[in-house]
């Protein structure tokens, strides 16, 4: 077992890395304090893991919420749901939520955990890759507008992330995929070694070697987890794991979120970041192609999907929360490992990196 911790003084937590976790319902069961549990989860899902779920805590109150599945449900009328479950269930301020999901799932429920009678004890059972390696651990929660991703939000650490590996199983091949753009991220931003690693390991990762798979998933956890226990709610380098997603954001809106899934749309973004940077004089052409080789390897999109306008693509990223002043900030390279925070990049210079779209066609 991985065992790693989140550390944030009170509110520290563990994040549990394991085969078949799912079959110890006492690891669960020691996680909630009260009577009542809500558990939200999706149509896919649900069938698949939620009697496991159940099986633990047969002695409590439980009600679940199952969801249809996908981005579209990341919204207020579903948040607005799960506040009036929990009126209806009469849960007071020791209910625990439990999200047993992808990363959908897990912003939706952490950000009800976080609204219910001003906050409640939330547990992670992520049951995707890019929710395991990425947005089940950190305390972002959110749901989307129309007009931009996680606008609405709070930050709110859940009480311990519990990653069955055995669930990586009913996965779809391209729900994989996704979750190792995150994945190829850390590299990216931090860690020049671990990627060379992805790319000795493309095709393992792919095929869900699990013993890869699983260093993979606790190597982007524990960089995770450091970045957030040094600065939990983004007042400084936390924002480098935005790396590729102000474009990706964009290019998800753009598409009424109903197009590339958010991995794919971050695998293009990160892509759309690296050629700006080698045309800013900041990081080399050679970088940014051995980046897009590492992703088109993992089969993930590497260009703006056709349709989408450059200018409308623009105009939603001047809706970024990095944004300060009016001013676009932008994740940078000065080097393949090595992000930065770009504040005041010429909307010129990243109009013409949109009009571009990504890797090379061809
Ligand atoms: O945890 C973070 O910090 C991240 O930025 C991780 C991202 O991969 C994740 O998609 C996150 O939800 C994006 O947050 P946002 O603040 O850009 O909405
Ligand atoms: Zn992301």
């Amino acid at each position: 077992m991985h065992h790693l911790t989140v550390s944030l003084a009170q509110r520290s937590y563990p994040i549990l890395i394991e085969r078949g976790l799912l079959h110890r319902p006492e690891l669960l069961r020691a996680q909630i304090k009260g009577r009542h549990v809500l558990i939200v989860s999706d149509q896919h899902v649900a069938p698949l893991y939620l009697d496991a779920v159940r099986a633990g805590l047969a002695d409590l109150v439980v009600e679940c919420c199952v969801i249809p599945a996908g981005e579209r449900e990341k919204n207020l009328d579903r948040f607005g749901q799960l506040m009036h479950m929990l009126a209806a269930m009469k849960a007071s301020r020791d209910v625990t939520l439990i999200a047993l999901g992808g990363g959908v799932i897990g912003d939706l429920t952490g950000f009800a955990a976080a609204c219910w009678m001003r906050g409640v004890r939330f547990i992670q059972i992520p049951t995707t890759l890019l929710a395991m390696v990425d947005s089940s651990v950190g305390g972002k929660t959110a749901v989307d507008l129309p007009q931009g991703k996680n606008l609405v939000g709070a930050f709110h650490q859940p009480a311990t992330v519990l990653i069955d590996t055995d669930t990586l199983a009913t996965l779809p091949a391209r729900e994989v995929r996704a979750g190792l753009a995150e994945v190829v991220k850390y590299g990216a931003i931090f860690d020049a070694e671990f990627f060379a690693w992805l790319e000795q390991h493309a095709e393992s990762l792919l095929a869900l070697d699990p013993g890869v798979i699983a260093e993979a998933i606790a190597r982007s956890c524990q960089h995770k987890a450091e970045v957030v226990a040094r600065d939990e709610t983004e007042q400084g380098d936390r924002a480098l794991l935005n790396f590729g997603h102000t474009f990706g954001h964009a290019i998800e809106t753009a598409d009424g979120y109903g197009g590339l899934l958010h991995g794919e749309a971050v695998a293009v973004g990160m892509l759309l970041a690296a050629d700006l940077s080698a045309h800013l004089g900041l990081a080399t052409q050679a970088e940014f192609e051995r980046l897009g080789q590492l992703l088109q390897c993992l089969q993930l999109p590497t260009r703006v999907p056709d349709g989408l306008q450059a200018s409308e693509l623009l105009r939603h990223m001047r809706l970024d929360k990095k944004n300060v002043s009016g001013q676009i900030r932008l994740i940078l390279w000065r080097a393949l490992g090595q992000a930065f925070v770009a504040p005041g990049v010429e909307e010129t210079e990243i109009l013409r990196c949109l009009e571009r779209g990504g890797a090379a066609r061809g």
